[in-house]
């Protein structure tokens, strides 16, 4: 890193610690921010343990790409809650700021900042819920802060300030407090992902709000040099953002995908109970002519060679023998979204209204800019998710991103119709039957071990112990840095998701954890393994969905199906004559027709392609690079020199 910017990070770095220090000091302090109050008084007990923390952090550079988990500050590890402990907490009392702000620094010095962002951010949002009498919550945000100073558990009371004292007044001083403990761990957490953009514009909020704050008015000194970002004129003028900057809201980071440790509504997916649960759902979208098993899967490398690792996952197999041409699934779905504004899509099915002549295009009778395909279609979103976002004035959130952008928005739409569905069907997102099997990509699972957790509580208990002891688990217990496979924005992971849920009517704080960061960052997780999007006639991808049977099916370059998706997402039997010719002379596989017991194999990307192209365009949904007989063979004649013969 150049050493101008090295600079700059190392005084972000002290004014965030200077910013901490203030906050932790009383009175007589020379950082002391003037309010003769202890943030410790005010029942976030445990912000020293996060200073000690913050320092650890600050210490490793926050550009580094590998940073390990850090260990928490706390002197005595009985003391310390678990994350567990602290959504407990959280759920139990979800107006509290001190809570909130406790399972975020628990968040980052376990190595999530992406979920202590999340936390941080809820605990702004209750600052200003408290401080603004005309909020929505402003009553339940107050209680809880004046429970937190005086009630039971608060230890304001024990501290110098006489009965005398005016609550009012130690209120707002606390607001203060809060606002900036609230803004320090969101500064901390988004500048350790890396976001410096991001870090940049709450920055600015928070100077707003603290005019006086001399650190944070560092902060954003030396962030606005770090992004080289220039504000020529006045505060008032537009920001003019370098070329070489990037946008806030798209700013992006690679975050940890996991089965979280505590995620209890993850199913043993290679249970008797979810064979068969899946088995039935084939049997009436495929007519039993292909069943879900568990397989081996070479576990891809990114180089060309195979990592000799195997990995137990799901796949499809045929039942009987299948002649060419026989329809072997054919599966409707609701999780769809359309990333076009004004283009017509069946908002149920994701069918361009156009190419549909068959049924009546049916309005919804109360909001008349949702179009289904059909009466049908009207009828299953009213049972699954419409009721939820029925004129909630949501259409354009997400919708005509820029090309760059149309991908992420797509699943991030996708996430916002999950949220509409568990809304309306009073269910656990995770626990839909149209997500609870899908595959996450986990990097946390052993390779070659099954992924067979339990649903019950006693083992997210085993995983967390686990996890944190290295008992034997399923779950990778791990010293080398956590990998990061997920994309993750501050837009896509909080402020959509809470916006739209807003509009829903959903209670964003007093919400049980359905919604909680880590649940968003599952939901992600999965779509991104799963999804499949279809691209309009400008390349630009514009109608995303997930079938969870077809999407159960493996990839190879020399599939033996071919699929369409025009509201259903159909599998036919490839014939001899439309296997693939493999590139180099050879004929590929003439079978015709699948045999009983042959993997049902589909394809990720156009194979068409080079085998190179396919490799590139399939690593991500693959993992690495496609191992399959075809690229095997392909890539070895290309070293002869014999592909294009
Ligand atoms: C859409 S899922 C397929 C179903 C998945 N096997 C399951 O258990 O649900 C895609 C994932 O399957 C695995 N996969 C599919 N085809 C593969 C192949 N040819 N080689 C290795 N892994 C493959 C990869 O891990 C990929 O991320």
């Amino acid at each position: 890193m150049d050493r101008h910017l090295s600079k700059q990070l190392a005084q972000v770095e002290a004014a965030l610690n200077s910013l901490s220090e203030a906050i932790e000091n009383d009175s007589e302090s020379p950082q002391s921010l003037g309010n003769g109050l202890r943030i410790e008084d005010l029942g976030y007990t445990a912000f020293s343990q996060f200073r000690s923390s913050l320092l650890q952090l600050l210490r490793t550079p926050l550009h580094h790409p590998h940073r390990p988990a850090l260990p928490s500050g706390s002197s005595s590890e009985a003391e310390t809650p678990t994350i567990r402990d602290l959504h407990t907490r959280v759920q139990g009392r979800p107006y509290s700021i001190p809570v909130r702000l406790h399972l975020a620094h628990t968040y980052l010095v376990e190595g999530y900042p992406d979920l202590a962002v999340g936390e941080a951010y809820k605990a702004l949002l209750l600052v200003d819920e408290a401080g603004d009498e005309s909020g929505e919550y402003h009553e339940l945000a107050t209680a809880a802060l004046r429970s937190d100073i005086f009630g039971i558990g608060g230890e304001y009371e024990k501290k110098q300030m006489g009965d005398e004292e005016d609550e009012d007044e130690i209120t707002e001083q606390a607001i203060k407090l809060y606002s900036l403990a609230s803004y320090t761990l969101l500064l901390t957490s988004v500048l350790i992902l890396p976001c410096p953009q991001t870090a940049l514009s709450q920055s600015l909020i928070a100077s707003n709000s603290h005019p006086s704050c001399a650190p944070l008015a560092s902060i954003v000194k030396n962030l606005r040099t770090l992004t080289n970002i220039h504000n020529p004129t006045s505060s008032n003028s537009t920001l003019i953002v370098n070329t070489a900057s990037q946008d806030p809201n798209t700013e992006r980071a690679m975050v940890r995908r996991e089965l979280y440790p505590w995620n209890t509504h993850e199913a043993e997916r290679f249970s008797d109970d979810a064979l068969e649960f899946l088995n039935q759902k084939l049997r009436e979208v495929a007519g039993g002519l292909v069943e879900v098993r568990v397989t081996e899967l070479p576990v891809l490398g990114t180089g060309g060679t195979p990592t000799q690792k195997i990995t137990k996952q799901l796949g499809l197999f045929a039942t009987r023998d299948l002649a060419p041409g026989t329809l072997l699934l054919d599966e409707p779905s609701l999780l769809t979204a359309s990333s076009r504004l004004h283009d017509t899509f069946c908002d149920a099915c994701g069918i361009s209204i156009s190419i549909t002549s068959t049924t009546e295009p049916t309005p919804c009778p109360s909001c008349d800019d949702t179009l289904f395909c059909s009466p049908t279609c009207l009828e299953l979103a009213q049972n699954s998710y419409h009721p939820s976002l029925c004129n909630c004035a949501l259409d354009a959130v997400a919708r005509d991103a820029p090309p760059a952008q149309a991908a992420d928005a797509l699943y991030t739409l996708l996430v916002l119709r999950v949220l509409a569905m568990a809304e309306t069907q009073g269910v656990h997102p995770l626990d839909l039957g149209e997500v609870r099997f899908l595959w996450g990509d986990y990097t946390n699972l052993g390779d070659s071990e099954s992924h067979n957790g339990g649903e019950d509580e006693s083992r997210a208990e085993k995983l967390c112990h686990a996890n944190g002891s290295g008992g034997k688990s399923h779950i990778t217990s791990t010293t080398a840095a956590p990998a990061k496979t997920l994309p993750w924005t501050f837009a896509s992971a909080n402020l959509t998701p809470l916006h739209a849920l807003e509009k829903m009517d959903v209670n964003i704080f007093d919400d049980g954890g359905r919604y909680a960061p880590w649940v968003l960052n599952t939901l992600f997780a999965k779509f991104r393994g799963v999804a499949s999007a279809r691209q309009g006639s400008d390349g630009r991808p514009e109608v995303g969905a997930v079938h969870p049977l077809w999407c159960l099916a493996n990839h190879s370059c020399d599939p033996n199906v071919r699929w369409k998706w025009e509201g259903r997402m159909r599998f036919w039997v490839r014939g001899a004559g439309e296997r693939v010719v493999w590139k180099g002379g050879r004929e590929g596989n003439s079978e015709a027709g699948l045999k009983k017991g042959e993997e049902v194999l589909s394809h990720y990307c156009d194979v068409e392609l080079d085998v190179d192209e396919r490799r590139e365009w399939a690593a991500g949904a693959l993992g690495g690079m496609c191992m399959c007989e075809r690229c095997i063979w392909e890539k070895a004649r290309q070293g002869d020199g014999a592909v294009g013969k």
